[in-house]
Formats: C-alpha cells, sequence, structure tokens
C-alpha cells in the first residue's frame, strides 16, 4: 500500500477523504490495544445491544479497541501502574469512525427510539444529549487517541450479558441495584448522561470520588487529559493527528499490521 497524500496508508474507495475525512484504512500508526497489551479487558458496548442506542452502532464490526500506537503504549504504561494497585483497566470504547458518531447525530434527531433512556439518561432529554457536552459531533474518539474505560479490581469478576429488552435500571442507581459491572464503583455506569458522570460532581460518596480521582490520577502520570463532564473519557495530551477524523470501521481489516 502507498501512502496517501494526507498522511495515511491503503487504498482510497468510495466515501473516503472528503474534507478532513480520511480513507477506509487506518494509517499505519494504528493498532490493536489487546497486540500491545493482552492484559487489559474489553468491554466494548457500541458492538453491543448495551448502549444508549439499543443497538450495535454503524461502523463497529468486531470488539476491538483500535488506537493509534503512541496511546496503546501510554495505556500499556497506565496498566502497569493499575497493577501494581492491584486493578485492570477495562475499555469501553476506543476508536470511534466518524460514521459512527454520524449515526449518533442521526438517533439524536429522530423523534422516539428512547429504548435504552430508563438506564442512559433518564433525567434528560436525547435532544439535550449534544448540547450538554455527553456526545460529540465532531468527537476525540474519531482522532484514534481517545479512550473510555474504568478500573477493575483483581481478580475481575465475570460479568452477565446484557438481554435486549430486559428491564432496565438507572445509571446512577447503587452500584449493587444497576447493570452489573465488574468496574469499581465510579458512581455511575458507563455512558450515563448525566450530572452524577461529572468526574467532580459533589453528589457522590467519598469512595466513589476516590475511584475516580485513583483513575484520573494513573491515566495523568501515562499522560492522558481527562474530560470533566465523563469519569471515563481520557485523551492523549499529546495526542499525533489532533485535527483528522478517521472513518474506518472498527476491524482488523482495517489494520495494516
Ligand atoms: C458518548 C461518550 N462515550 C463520549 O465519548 N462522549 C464524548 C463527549 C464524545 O463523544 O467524544
Ligand atoms: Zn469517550
Amino acid at each position: 500500500d502507498g501512502i496517501n497524500g494526507d498522511g495515511t496508508s491503503g487504498d482510497r474507495t468510495s466515501g473516503d477523504a472528503v474534507g478532513e475525512r480520511h480513507a477506509d484504512r487506518a494509517p499505519e500508526s494504528f493498532v490493536a490495544l489487546s497486540d500491545v497489551d493482552p492484559t487489559i479487558l474489553h468491554d466494548i458496548r457500541y458492538v453491543t445491544h448495551h448502549n444508549f442506542v439499543g443497538r450495535p452502532v454503524r461502523g463497529y464490526q468486531e470488539p476491538l479497541c483500535l488506537l493509534t500506537d503512541e496511546t496503546a503504549q501510554a495505556l500499556r504504561r497506565a496498566q502497569q501502574a493499575a497493577l501494581s494497585r492491584g486493578y485492570t483497566l477495562k475499555v469501553y470504547d476506543c476508536f470511534r469512525p466518524q460514521r459512527s458518531v454520524d449515526d449518533f447525530v442521526r438517533w439524536a434527531q429522530q423523534d422516539g427510539n428512547d429504548r435504552m433512556r430508563a438506564e442512559f439518561y433518564p433525567r434528560i432529554d436525547k435532544s439535550r444529549l449534544f448540547p450538554e457536552g455527553y456526545i460529540a459531533e465532531q468527537s476525540g474518539h474519531s482522532r484514534g487517541s481517545t479512550v473510555d474505560l474504568t478500573l477493575v479490581e483483581l481478580p475481575a469478576t465475570p460479568q452477565r450479558p446484557y438481554v435486549p429488552g430486559e428491564p432496565l435500571t438507572e445509571c446512577f442507581a447503587p452500584h449493587d441495584e444497576r447493570f452489573p459491572d465488574n468496574s469499581i464503583d465510579m458512581g455511575t455506569g458507563f455512558d450515563c448522561f448525566d450530572d452524577t458522570a461529572a468526574t467532580e460532581s459533589p453528589d457522590v460518596t467519598d469512595e466513589v470520588r476516590d475511584n475516580r480521582f485513583l483513575l484520573r490520577d494513573i491515566m495523568a502520570d501515562a499522560g492522558f487529559d481527562d474530560y470533566p463532564v465523563e469519569w471515563w473519557h481520557f485523551t492523549l495530551s499529546d495526542e499525533p493527528y489532533p485535527d483528522t477524523y478517521f472513518d474506518f470501521p472498527v476491524s482488523r481489516k482495517s489494520l495494516s499490521r
């Protein structure tokens, strides 16, 4: 494969490289996190029905965490710090193609299809999710150096799968009442679009604050900036593609290595 003028490698195919969007293949510098650090747990929600949309999201073809190599290496360092304290990292989302972001935008604009509201955004109308900053129309995730993640105490306990259509519980309910996640108690579940998901929310217990600050400290030491609105969202400070929004599918086939 040659190097395209935009710095990406791989063949150009239909629909690629519109404005700042890029080819259907990842640049050579993208990797699967599991190849860099096989000990980091994966719970890739957007390839499943257990997310705020309630179905697999366009562009997610496999439960993979694709990232720039720099980000994967930084996560490997963060994982060493987590392991030394008796925890492991668990990723929920990594690279997010622009087509997936566009899927979120279309979903938010449609009336109805609020089937997951009772769990993920019980106290806010879905029309407010973008303006309030819970979801971005141009997301750092599409630049390949942003990750959504938590900490799991070792040894990790297995989790049961979500069954589509099952009764839902508010994502800010007490840890033992909301959907079971082997994460330590972060006060809310992942993608809980609510004030209480703010990292420094005053409305959480001391234990939850300590847990959030532990994750933030581990990530800061590894070179990541946090996002104060969502305790789970981090971006590599020195990201290699600060202005590029990629659009290749989340699939092994997108990688050149
Ligand atoms: C949707 C949520 N997981 C997230 O990543 N939100 C930020 C704001 C984003 O979409 O970039
Ligand atoms: Zn995120």
